[in-house]
């Protein structure tokens, strides 16, 4: 791996599931130019790993032991990346409900935070671009609690349900609604992403639409930059 000569201006966004932190962070760093790192899409590919493995995923041994074969790959390109569990692209086998459906069994296990944590700061410190934005539930607090910009992507919990039913279509929309509040509930047992904490900006996306969203975001992010003449 090449190592960039500058280390990258940090971007941490957190948020509750459809909140927008995919899609507002890819288009704010299309914009700026910076790289983008999904978080989400990690713990989605260990759960991917976790159930062609065939363990039994409320195991937290046998979830354990499959770390260590776990080869992931991702790029941080924000118009396109595609995301490799060994040789097999996972793209879009990450997105299905199932997957949805038990991501959070695997993603409160210490261990498996720890080692996807190593890796999202090894991707940081190795981003070409002169910024990344790195978008999960834990970058404000735990994985870059020191980065310049920190903010905290929110919304009602009513717009981001119909969001996110809005994007599954063929899904029901009540049914859909009700999985994305029960993953908020069992993620929010791991990792407070409902509160700024100290230093984080809230931008609630409540009644803005996607264009102001990306505007605010990257109003937040110049205030964060050093002034230079
Ligand atoms: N401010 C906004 N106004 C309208 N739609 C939005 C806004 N922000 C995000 N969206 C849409 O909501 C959906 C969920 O956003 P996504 O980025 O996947 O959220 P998250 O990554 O937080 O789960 C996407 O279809 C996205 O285009
Ligand atoms: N930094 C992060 C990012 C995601 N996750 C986990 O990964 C799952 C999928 O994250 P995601 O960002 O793709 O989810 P969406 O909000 O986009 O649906 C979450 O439900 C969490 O269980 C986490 O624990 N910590």
């Amino acid at each position: 791996m090449t190592h960039p000569l500058e280390i990258p201006f940090v971007v941490a966004i957190d948020g509750p599931a459809g909140s927008g932190k995919s899609s507002v962070s890819k288009a704010a760093a299309a914009r700026l130019g910076y790289g983008f790192l999904d978080t989400g899409a990690a713990y989605r590919a260990f759960a991917w790993h976790a159930v062609a493995s065939g363990i039994e995923l409320d195991d937290e041994a046998s979830v354990v032991s499959l770390l260590d074969g776990f080869e992931y790959r991702i790029g941080t390109d924000p118009a396109g990346y595609a995301v490799h569990v060994g040789d097999v692209d996972v793209t879009d086998a990450i997105r299905e409900p199932s997957i949805s459906a038990v991501v959070s069994k695997v993603a409160r296990v210490p261990e498996v935070r720890t080692r996807l944590i190593e890796f999202f700061r090894a991707s940081m410190a190795d981003e070409p671009r002169p910024g990344i934005i790195v978008e999960g539930r834990d970058i404000t607090t735990v994985v870059a609690p020191d980065a310049p910009a920190r903010i905290l992507l929110t919304a009602s919990e009513e717009v981001r349900m119909s969001r996110r039913a809005a994007e599954l279509t063929g899904e029901d929309a009540a049914e859909t609604g009700a999985r994305l509040q029960a993953r908020d509930r069992a993620d929010s047992k791991v990792v407070d992403f409902m509160t700024a904490a100290d230093g984080v900006v809230t931008v609630d996306s409540t009644d803005l639409d996607f264009g102001e969203t990306v505007d605010a975001v990257i109003a937040v992010i110049t205030d964060s930059q050093p002034v230079t003449d």
